[in-house]
């Protein structure tokens, strides 16, 4: 069976990416709009009801209003704005959450794509709360810096187009700065944390790739875990994972540095516990692409589980 699929959005940054992976594939039908009509209400409500499933690649707002003009309660929804990510009617597709969520994603039809950030804190944070290892009123602090696509169409003129109006020559900078990120919602929930986490994110002159890290004072948890447990526990969180996979404590224990552009063009998210054992420090590591395992891998995947295609079809 061939599955028609509409991506609403498919000439911006993330769409343009599914679109790429979705090409070629004898078991998914794109539908396309013209070009000079893609805002148009008329014509995207007849592929919106029209199509298996949706993508949505839009900002928040037109991604509200592409729900609101959905009226065949068949068509499976994957939203990768920031709109629904929280909302207790709409499943968090990051398949690997716990083992319960895959099947609730093959079994939903409105699914909130993971913000990039958030699925690398949310893959640090999980195992270790869901193990006891962390409180969930931990105050946690995370750092992070993305490439320049993570900002959209807008960000990648800013660095690479020095006619934009809003060209910039800067190297790396610090943002988010009063601390109101629109990931910390999701984080928060889907971390399990109780405390709303201190979010502090930065962008570098390079297109893509990311490295979110969580520091954590071992000595001061209760129970004082040794990076031998966080790591064990990850381990065993993501055991059998293709697309998400931990680090051994020797890996990252022999690792001197560590690239963001190092998994670019996969869906892959590899996690690491960097440290000295007894120390009571750890730095918590998540490596991944914001086009990918934090964008379009994903937004694929749960493509693939929603139609119940194989999970991994068109991703590396
Ligand atoms: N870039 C990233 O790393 C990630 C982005 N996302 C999310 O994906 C969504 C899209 O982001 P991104 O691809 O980066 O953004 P872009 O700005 O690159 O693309 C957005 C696209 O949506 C189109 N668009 C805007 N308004 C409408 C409308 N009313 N009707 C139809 N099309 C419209 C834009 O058209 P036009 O061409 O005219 O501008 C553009 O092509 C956002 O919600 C973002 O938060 C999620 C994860 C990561
Ligand atoms: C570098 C940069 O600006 N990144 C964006 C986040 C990436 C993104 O688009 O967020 P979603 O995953 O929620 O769509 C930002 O911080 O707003």
């Amino acid at each position: 069976m061939v599955s028609k699929v509409f991506i609403d959005g498919e000439a911006g940054t993330t769409g343009l990416q599914i679109r790429q992976r979705l090409e070629g594939r004898d078991d998914i039908q794109l539908l396309s709009i013209a070009p000079e009509r893609r805002k148009e209400t008329a014509a995207r409500a007849e592929l919106l009801n029209g199509a298996d499933a949706i993508i949505l690649c839009l900002p928040d707002a037109a991604a509200k209003e592409a729900v609101s003009l959905i009226d065949n309660p068949a068509v499976k929804v994957i939203d990768a704005s920031t709109a629904y990510r929280t909302a207790a009617d709409w499943t968090y597709g990051f398949a690997e959450l716990d083992k319960a969520q895959r099947a609730k994603i093959a079994g939903s039809t409105r699914i909130s794509n993971p913000g990039c950030y958030a699925t690398g804190a949310i893959a640090l944070l999980r195992p270790l709360v869901s193990a006891g290892l962390l409180p969930g009123s931990w105050p946690v602090t995370i750092n992070a810096v993305s490439g320049y696509s993570g900002g959209g169409k807008s960000m990648i003129a800013e660095f690479e187009d020095p006619n934009a109006p809003n060209y910039t020559q800067e190297n790396f900078r610090i943002y988010a700065l009063p601390l109101q990120h629109k990931h910390v919602p999701e984080i928060q929930k889907h971390g399990q944390l109780e405390l709303r986490p201190i979010f502090a994110p930065s962008v570098g002159r390079y297109a893509q790739g990311m490295i979110v890290e969580i520091p954590l004072h071992l000595d001061l948890i209760p129970g004082k875990p040794s990076l031998a447990a966080l790591n064990e526990a990850l381990s065993a969180h993501y055991a059998g994972e293709r697309f998400v996979t931990v680090a051994s404590l020797a890996e990252s224990g022999a690792m001197t540095g560590l690239d963001p552009e190092g998994l670019n063009s996969t869906n892959r998210m590899k996690l690491f516990t960097f440290g000295t054992e007894g120390a009571g420090q750890a730095r918590l590591v998540a490596l991944l692409d914001n086009l990918g395992k934090g964008a379009s891998g994903a937004a694929v995947q749960n493509l693939n589980l929603v139609l119940g295609l194989d999970e991994a079809s068109g991703l590396s």
